[in-house]
């Protein structure tokens, strides 16, 4: 017998050693085979979406320091991470601005430019690389001179106003070739809003995927260096986004959301927030997405640097443990690497 095989044998010399269990939860995990049989949830490339950072120029990428691995790319670069994006069979790509300063005003005009970045990455991703799905945020954030999601007047932020302009965002990102409208701005009454405008002008597939659950979180703090909003904003979004010591008011705000006619529901942050992403799942069954915000991507990548935590695995864990809470996908900056990795096992 050659020596690497173990033999069979009692593991315990005596039986007055042996505990007397009926259930021996271990049994199931023993090897890998076995523990591939009873596993309960998978990830796969079909739950990723990766959302891209755009900024002018031309065959330009600048890296985005609080989020290792992550650049901000010009439009045709971004039309090159599409194409990566597509034969890596992820199914969706997410579009952020970074809006030169110098376009960014008090009512973020520019947002209503159907030739901002937004809409050029959109007709230039969809020109080049139809096969893959386009998500657009819908918030005035990345244009606003304040960093404000809305209309700001006296150190309010107006609900109805601001509305009016959503829609006015959504249409123009439809017009570019956007799939998928993301409200991102948490105005109330803003999904409704955009749905009617986008059955009104005939874009009656192009879907809604709210964020519903959106957090007045410290974890968006890198984004807002990537989109260059950060230094722009004045005082927090408490008025709008919600408190993170809520839970029952996400589903009041789903729920609403789903009447009104989203698609499919987010929640946002991500993993500080799995109990929410679980009871929305379980309260209405509708396709619900995580978003790991990149806050929670640039901890994973400081702690993997520093070589206290194993990066990769910590990855794997952390968009696992989204699918067990029951997201049906997940927004998140890990995409391609998660999708080269699942490709090579
Ligand atoms: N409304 C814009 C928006 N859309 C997505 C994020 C954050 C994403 C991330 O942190 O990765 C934000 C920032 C914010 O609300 O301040
Ligand atoms: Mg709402």
């Amino acid at each position: 017998m050659p020596s690497s095989v173990t033999p069979l044998k009692p593991a315990l010399a005596s039986a007055s050693d042996r505990l007397d269990l009926i259930e021996r939860p271990r049994r199931n995990r023993k090897s890998e085979w076995a523990r591939r049989l009873v596993k309960e949830n998978v990830l796969t490339t079909n739950d990723l979406i990766w959302p891209i950072f755009v900024q002018e120029g031309e065959n330009l990428r600048s890296p985005v320091a609080a989020m290792p691995g992550v650049d901000r790319v010009s439009v045709d670069i971004a039309v090159e991470e599409a194409q990566r994006a597509a034969a890596l069979d992820i199914p969706v790509v997410a579009i952020f601005p970074y809006t030169d300063p110098s376009l960014r005003d008090p009512t973020g005009s520019e947002a209503l430019n159907a030739q901002n970045l937004t809409c050029r990455a959109c007709r230039a991703i969809k020109a080049k690389v139809p096969e893959i799905g386009l998500l657009t945020d819908v918030a005035l954030d990345p244009y606003t001179s304040h960093g404000h999601d809305g209309l700001l007047e006296g150190g309010r932020i107006l609900n109805d106003e601001t509305v009016a302009l959503l829609v006015r965002q959504a249409l123009v990102q439809a017009e570019s070739g956007s799939d998928i409208i993301a409200p991102s701005d948490m105005m109330d009454g803003r999904v409704g809003a955009i749905r009617a405008a986008l059955d009104a002008a005939g874009f009656l597939d192009v879907q809604i995927m709210a964020y519903s659950a959106k957090y007045a979180s410290a974890f968006y703090g890198p984004f807002r260096e990537a989109v260059g909003s950060s230094g722009a904003l004045k005082g927090d979004k408490r008025t709008y986004q919600m408190d993170y010591a809520n839970s029952d008011e996400a589903l009041r705000e789903a729920e609403l959301d789903i009447a009104e006619g989203a698609d499919m529901i987010m929640v946002k942050p991500g993993l500080p927030y799995l109990d929410i992403v679980a009871r929305l799942k379980q309260s209405f069954g509708r396709p619900t997405f995580a978003y790991q915000v990149s806050g929670e991507y640039a901890m994973i990548m400081a702690a993997a640097q520093n070589g206290w935590i194993d990066g990769e695995k910590a990855m794997i864990e952390s968009l696992t443990a989204f699918k067990r809470a029951g997201a049906d996908g997940i927004l998140t900056y890990f995409a391609p690497r998660v999708a080269e990795y699942l490709r090579g096992k």
